[in-house]
């Protein structure tokens, strides 16, 4: 089932086409939307949510049309906007029940819910405190909190990791995947980072100027390449002689020999080779591509 769908989407400002014709069907799981910035990621939520509007084309969500049924559409979907717009003298309870209420939760449910999703998202003692205070950690938390709170079926996470350091990217790309695998809720987020998407979306939608460049799932963009990655005790150079002598194609990379995987027989190969040599080998495995290096051959073609 397609949770969005869109047909020939456009959003043209003056001077500017922040989307072109975008096709693209979205299914249920986390979704990644990638793209500089500039690219047309957040022109794009803006729209699905009815918070701009197309210029052309059409889209709808969880199978409500965009224009006719948006009221709809707004109470199965949750919002964590990209730029910071919490008020500084409230504390993230106050805040999230405030908003649950709005999201039409009893005052009771409304605090209930508040506890459990700021709880999830990592919130304990401080979520008493004024939210002037938080981290941007914090602060990136209790919005995701209240994109929650009223138990949506979607939620838009627009550059969720921005401001954090390492750390608290990794607990942030965890927080978003454990919201489709604990909860069920689908989820589109977007960054300008590849790489940390690839971690955590089960598929990726790739945008440049506003224009669709590549939608596939995850695995398609890593699919194994058809080269072995093999790692030897002792001298690589010796290593890489070696197997070239059986007739294998090898090129080293710092410590790495990559071998052409002709077929299965290659494995046997590299095995027999490297242990007459007497080197052990240490790493025997078939390389996987980055989203990241794919999507710069891509590059590389689209601009030669
Ligand atoms: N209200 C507006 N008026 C005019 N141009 C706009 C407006 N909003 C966005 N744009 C332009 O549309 C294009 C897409 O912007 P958008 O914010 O959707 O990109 P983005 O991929 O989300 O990038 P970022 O991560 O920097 O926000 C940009 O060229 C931007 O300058």
């Amino acid at each position: 089932m397609h949770v969005i769908e869109t047909q020939g989407l456009s959003k043209r400002y003056p001077g500017v086409t922040a989307l072109d014709r975008l096709t693209v069907d979205i299914g249920e799981g986390v979704t990644g939307l990638v793209g500089a910035n500039g690219a047309g990621k957040s022109t794009l939520i803006k729209i699905l949510l009815g918070l701009a509007d197309a210029t052309g084309g059409g889209a709808s969500v969880l199978g409500h049309d965009i224009d006719s049924d948006a009221a709809a559409l707004r109470r199965r979907v949750g919002y964590m906007p990209e730029h910071d717009c919490l008020p500084g003298d409230v504390s993230a309870t106050e805040l999230v029940v405030h908003l649950a209420r709005m999201s039409g939760l009893p005052l009771d449910a409304a605090r209930e819910r508040t506890a459990d999703t700021l709880r999830h998202v990592g919130l304990y003692e401080e979520r008493y405190r004024p939210i002037g205070g938080y981290s941007t950690g914090m602060k990136q938390r209790v919005k995701l909190a209240q994109a929650l709170v009223h138990d949506p079926e979607i939620v838009f996470l627009d550059e969720p990791t921005n401001g954090l350091d390492p750390v608290g990217r990794d607990e942030m790309l965890a927080l978003v995947r454990r919201i489709y695998d604990d909860f069920g809720i689908s989820v589109l987020v977007t960054s300008h980072l590849l790489g940390e998407l690839e971690r955590i979306c089960d598929h990726v939608v790739v945008i440049d100027a506003g224009v669709l460049l590549r939608s596939s799932s995850v695995a398609d963009f890593t699919q194994a390449s058809a080269e072995l990655a093999v790692e030897v005790t002792g001298d690589p150079a010796a290593g890489a002689d070696a197997l070239a002598d059986a007739g294998l194609t090898v090129r080293r990379e710092g410590h790495l020999l990559l071998v052409d995987l002709a077929d299965d027989a290659t494995y046997d190969v590299v095995r027999d080779v490297t242990a007459g040599q007497g080197l052990g080998l240490v790493r025997l495995e078939r390389r996987r591509h980055h989203i990241a290096e794919v999507f710069e051959e891509e590059a590389d073609d689209v601009h030669a």
